[in-house]
Formats: structure tokens, sequence, C-alpha cells
């Protein structure tokens, strides 16, 4: 017979009791903490009001403090429950992808507006709306949990509790305990299914503000985001420059009285690009040779292009110019020639913060030219790709595959995808499930930066283990071993459905480098299936990724551009279906597709990877083999009709129907 749970600590004779406090986050505070931290404490205390976005809101900001331990699940019921009733609050009146990475203000409501539920001492606390009807939907929402909560908050023994057949808390909220036997994992997941939007509110709330550091002007900068207004540190050009080759003159102006530029001069000096040293000054009647780019002897002040003059007699060698006809008398001052800074003025701004440096090359050039050796830029984050399962061969092992083994696909495919967006990327090979401690370690070491990882990664992407096997080992592995956070662990969309996003806490100190220091680093465990590993790394990596690289801060300082402000994440855009597309009647489906342009009406066409039989099937990686878009199919019964106009995200170029590239 299991033994009975031990009896937690009962509070005898605490009749239930009801304070009313001012929007102060001092009062608030004072009251709970009175209930929370007297002999006398209560077990549940649940606050209404003060929750929302107003300023004199701030129940969630004077609460949060207070407590030791969080608890996700309770929270994201309440989310849940609230986004059934008002779905309206997430989308309306921007479409979600505006929402989330665009509208920033929106961002901080919904981050305001979120419950706060968690354990103080023996406590457990819990924040709900103050309207009387949003506080019994967040109630309703999680009551069934409240017994077990508060039996676990007050110090039950949950392994107890499980034994006497109680689902503590842990069971509504947590992983699967691998160590229990798969007799006694969940039979239903304990975790709630986000819509795509939810999710990447999560990664967009969780992911970090982007560090800057001082890199080297190189090539390895190309695609970083300025984090600092950058100012010229030399004058381009440094001195008067000839634009052409020709011959520097005088041309007269009102303060030289010279004689006309048209007739024959002796050629008294040659000045080449690379002259050193001083020029000796041109005489009156005299010319100079000079080539582009070259500096003009002291007086000159125009060029005359060699065109436009005759060879009249050379020295007595034959070698050289002796004298020169100029054929023109039109030459004004300052004709060919570039004055000191007029490029570029010394100490003007060249760059400005959130610039992008592109591959086009002009940053760069621009910051070459000026004499920058460093600049501050956003530290492009490392990310590491893990593979996990027992069945995994390396790909070009030159073994026969047997029994149920499969080669490693999905770590060559996303290491390649995050190399071409520009992310340095480290290989954590493959970790088996069996035994359970190989992955813990893996996912430690690619942490603390040993083993495959030279230096310490700051995004770990894993694939495999996500879903309901017995195997499926890194919900567990995160949340019991590492203490990490689970933010999601399914999401409402095909393929992709386990996807889980979580914190893992982790103290990384700034170098040399960067005063910024980090508490905590993301994890991204991606489904095994090979297709469902490429759509979510598109859809959910990339975003946040793009966040650690600092675009958020050049959308943030393009603002007032928002034509050259990029978006996070995949680019968003309309196109026709050329056929029928079948839909998933409760999943928002991300479906491979080519993407193609008309040049005769300019609309944008998709074309499925394969809608027949096992097309789009998560298993089948061949459906993003030509794909260059993952066109979104809104749940619903029956199919996206020919000729309907759609979302699609675009992974890559678009090709015009005659395969010329359109962009
Ligand atoms: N009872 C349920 N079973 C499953 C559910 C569910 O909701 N309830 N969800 C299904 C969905 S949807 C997906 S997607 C998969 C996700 O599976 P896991 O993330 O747990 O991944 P594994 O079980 O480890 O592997 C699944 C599949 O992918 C292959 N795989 C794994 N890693 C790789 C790799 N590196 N390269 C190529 N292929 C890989 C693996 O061999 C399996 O065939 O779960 C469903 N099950
Ligand atoms: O989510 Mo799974 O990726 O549908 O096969
Ligand atoms: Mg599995």
């Amino acid at each position: 017979m299991p033994s009975p749970p031990s009896s937690p600590r009962r509070v005898s004779g605490n009749p239930p009791a009801i304070k009313i406090v001012p929007d102060n986050v001092f009062q608030i505070q004072q009251a709970v903490c009175e209930w929370s931290d007297s002999a006398n404490w209560y077990n549940l205390i649940l606050l209404s009001g003060g929750t929302g976005f107003a300023i004199k809101d701030n129940t969630p900001e004077a609460v949060s403090p207070l407590i030791h331990r969080h608890a996700p699940g309770l929270v994201h019921g309440m989310i849940a429950a609230s986004l059934k009733v008002t779905p309206c609050e997430m989308t309306s009146p921007y479409p979600p992808w505006q929402f989330v990475w665009e509208i920033p203000r929106h961002l901080e409501a919904y981050t305001s507006w979120s419950p706060i539920a968690g354990v103080r001492d023996k406590s457990l606390i819990i924040t709900l709306p103050g309207s009387p009807k949003g506080a019994i939907e967040n109630l309703e929402a999680v009551v069934k949990l409240l017994p077990h909560a508060c039996l676990q908050s007050a110090g039950a023994n949950s392994r107890n509790m499980h034994a006497a057949g109680l689902k503590s808390l842990e069971a509504e909220a947590g992983s699967n305990d691998p160590s229990a036997g798969p007799n006694r994992r969940y039979r239903s997941s304990p975790y709630p299914m986000l819509s795509v939007e939810e999710a990447l509110m999560q990664i967009s709330e969780h992911t970090p503000e982007p560090i800057i550091v001082d890199a080297p002007v190189n090539t390895a900068i190309v695609g970083s985001v300025v984090a600092e207004d950058v100012y010229a540190a030399e004058s381009v050009p440094a001195y008067k420059a000839s634009i052409v080759d020709g011959y520097a003159v005088i041309a007269p102006d009102s303060t030289n009285n010279a004689p006309s530029t048209k007739g024959v001069f002796p050629v008294a000096s040659i000045t080449h690009a690379n002259v050193g040293g001083s020029l000796k000054p041109l005489q009156p009647g005299t010319i100079a040779r000079i080539t582009t780019g070259a500096p003009l002897p002291p007086n000159a002040n125009a060029v005359v292009m060699v065109e436009d003059t005759d060879l009249v007699s050379s020295t007595a060698d034959g070698t050289e110019e002796a004298t020169v006809e100029i054929l023109t008398g039109d030459i004004e001052p300052g004709e060919n020639v570039r004055e000191p800074g007029s490029d570029v003025r010394l100490g003007e701004k060249i760059l400005t913060r959130g610039d992008i440096i592109s591959p086009a090359g002009g940053e760069i050039g621009l910051l070459a030219s000026t004499g920058i050796r460093t600049v501050k830029v956003f530290r492009k984050p490392r990310v590491g790709v893990l593979s996990t399962g027992d069945e995994l061969v390396e790909h070009d092992d030159p073994c026969t595959l047997t029994g149920g083994q499969i080669r490693d696909s999905n770590r060559p495919s996303l290491l390649s995808c995050l190399s071409s967006w520009g992310f340095p990327t480290v290989d954590l090979g493959i970790a088996r499930d069996t035994p359970a401690s190989e992955l813990e370690h893996a996912l430690r070491d690619s942490l603390r930066g040993v083993g495959r990882a030279s230096s310490s990664v700051d995004v770990i992407v894993t694939t495999g283990g996500v879903s309901m096997g017995e195997l499926d080992l890194l919900k567990p592995t995160i949340e019991r071993t590492l203490g990490g956070t689970i933010h999601f662990g399914r999401v409402s969309m095909k393929p992709g459905k386990p996807t889980t996003f979580a914190t893992i806490p982790f103290k990384e100190a700034g170098d040399g480098n960067t005063q910024q220091e980090r508490k905590s680093k993301l994890i991204f465990s991606l489904p095994g299936n090979p297709a469902s590993a490429l759509v979510t790394l598109n859809l959910f990596v990339l975003p946040s990724l793009h966040k650690l690289c600092g675009l958020g801060e050049s959308s943030r300082a393009l603002s007032t551009k928002p034509w050259l402000a990029p978006q996070l994440g995949l680019p968003r855009v309309a196109v026709v279906l050329t056929h029928h597309f079948p839909l998933d009647p409760k999943r928002t489906e991300y479906h491979r597709a080519v993407v193609t342009g008309s040049r005769s009406d300019g609309r944008l066409y998709a074309t499925s990877t394969g809608v027949e039989g096992v097309g789009q099937r998560s298993s089948r990686v061949g459906s993003l083999a030509s794909a260059n878009a993952l066109v979104v199919l809104r749940p619903g019964r029956g199919v996206g009709i020919k000729g309907e106009i759609v979302e699609a995200l675009m992974m890559g170029s678009v090709y015009g129907s005659d395969t010329r590239l359109i962009c």
C-alpha cells in the first residue's frame, strides 16, 4: 500500500480574511506579507484588481518580487482561459505578427496584463483581474488545481501525494518524472496548447536584450547591427585630390590673376596617387602631371583631363614630357578636384545605432575609409545544435543502417540554415536518450563552453524527444535536472505541435568586451520530425535570434522610416494559391510551397511542394527541399481554394515564372 501523503500544516482556526488596499505597491506588499509571513499564515492569497494597463494598475509589480517560486502552469491556465473568452485582446486590430514584433506598446500592455501566480514561503499567491467576470473566469481556469497546489505550497511531499493517487500541481503543470517509469507518465500533455501568436509572444518576452561588443572592422561584422552612432575618425579625402588623370593647373579666379589655362606650358612636376613627403608648390605658368586620386601640388586649383591636351615637346633623352598644350581655356577653379573632407568630414556621423552592416559592402567601406578600426555592434548569438535520439546515426557514417536506425538529417539541415542567416553555430553532436545523463551533460557542457562547444553558446537548439514518449526526455531534463522554466511545450500548429521553449538559469558575467551579464540562456527544443524541426526553426528561433542580434533596436531606431525598418523573423507577404490546399481542422498549417512572382500582374503565386499522399508529412524533409515559403493556412474545414489570397512566410528568394530572380 502506498503511504498516505504527509499531512501539510494547516492553519487551524484561520477564518478567510478580506482586505481592501489602495493601488499602492507598498501597501499591497504589506497586506500580502502580513498574510504570508506571519505565524498564522494563509495558505491561499488571492488579489483582485490592479492588473490592467492603467498607470495606477500595479498589482503584478507589487506581487512579483514577493514570489519565491513561480507557478507558470497556473499562469498559462489563466491566460489560455482569458484568450478563449476574449481572443480579440491578442490579435485585433493588427495581424498577429505585427502585434508581436512591431507594436511594442501592445506587447508591454499584454505583459503587464499577465497574471502572477507563485509561492511565497508556504502561501500560494494568485493575482486576478478586477472585473468580476474576469476574476471568475481566471479563477475557474485553475480552481481544480488549487487544493493540491495549496497542499504542495504548504509543504506536502509530492511523491507521497503521487503514491496516494493524488494529482499534484506538478502533475498538472510539470514534465514526466523519467525515474517513475512509463506506467506513471502522463497520458495527456500537461502543457497548455498555445497559439503560434502566444508562443511568439513568450519568445519575445523571454529573449533578453542584445549585448554590445567592440568588434574589429572586417567581414565578420557583416550582418551585425550597429549599437552606437559612429563618427568619422578621418576626413575623406584627407587632402585636395584629383578626380581625373591629367594636369594640375592654376585656373584663373578673382584672387590669383592667373592667365587663361589655354596654351603651351612646361610640365614642372609629376604627382602620383602614392606620392610621399611634401609637394613643391606649382609656379604660375607651369603645370604638373597628375593621376586620379593624387594630391594637387600647393597653388594648383584645378585639373585638366589628358584628353584635353596635346604633347608639344619631349625631354632631350626622349623619355618625358617637356611641354604640353592645354586645348581648353574654360577650366573653372575647383574643376576635377575633390576638396579635403568633401566625401566625409572629420567627425561627421557616418553610421547610426540600429544601422545594419549589409553584405553589399557600403557600411564596411565607410568604416574602413574613415579610419574606424573597431565598432560597437550587438553581438550575434552563438547557436548550438544538438540532435537527440538512440536511433540516430551520423549522416556520413558509411555503415549500413540496421533495426530502427536513421540518419541524423536535422543537425546538418539546421546548422546550414542557421549559418545562411549569418549566425555562428556550434555542432553539439548527438545525445543518446539512454543513459538520460548524456543529454544533461551535453546541455550543461554547451552552456559552459566545454566539450564540443569551445565557448559557451547563447541559444541551444535541440531536436527530438519533446513529445509524449517515455524516452522524450527534453522537458524533464530542462525542468527537473537543469532547473529551467518551460514557457511553452505545445503549440497549435502543423507541423511542430510539441515545440518547446525554455530558459535555463545560467549566470554569465560580462567579459572584457561587454559590461552586461546574462542570467539565463534560451533553449528551443524542436520536434524530431525533420520537416517539423526546420519549420519551427524558421518560425520561432529566427525572431529570437533577430532580437538577440539587435534587429529589434534597428526597428526602433528606424521607426520613423518603417519601410527601412527590418522586421523580426521571416518576411511576410500575400500570395495567391495556384490550386486547392487541404486545411487542418484544428491547427494552423505551415504548408511548404514554392512562391513565384508574375511579371505581368506583379502578384506572388504559391504552389505546394506536395499535397498528395505524404506530401506534407512532418517526417518528409523533402517537403522543404525546393520550398522558398511557408504558406499559412488557418484551421478550417475542407480546402484553401485556388485563387484565394493568403499569408506566406518567405524563407528564400523569389523567382519569376521565367526563372529570373525577382527579389
Ligand atoms: N502520443 C503522441 N505521440 C506523438 C505526438 C503526440 O501529440 N502524442 N506528437 C507527434 C508529433 S506532432 C511530433 S512532431 C513528434 C515529435 O517527436 P519528438 O520531438 O518527441 O521526437 P522523437 O520522438 O525523438 O522523434 C520523432 C521522429 O523524428 C525522427 N528524428 C528524430 N531526430 C531526428 C534527426 N536528428 N534527424 C532525422 N530524424 C530525426 C525520429 O527518428 C522519429 O521518427 O511526435 C509525435 N508523437
Ligand atoms: O507537429 Mo508534428 O510536427 O505535426 O508532426
Ligand atoms: Mg518522441
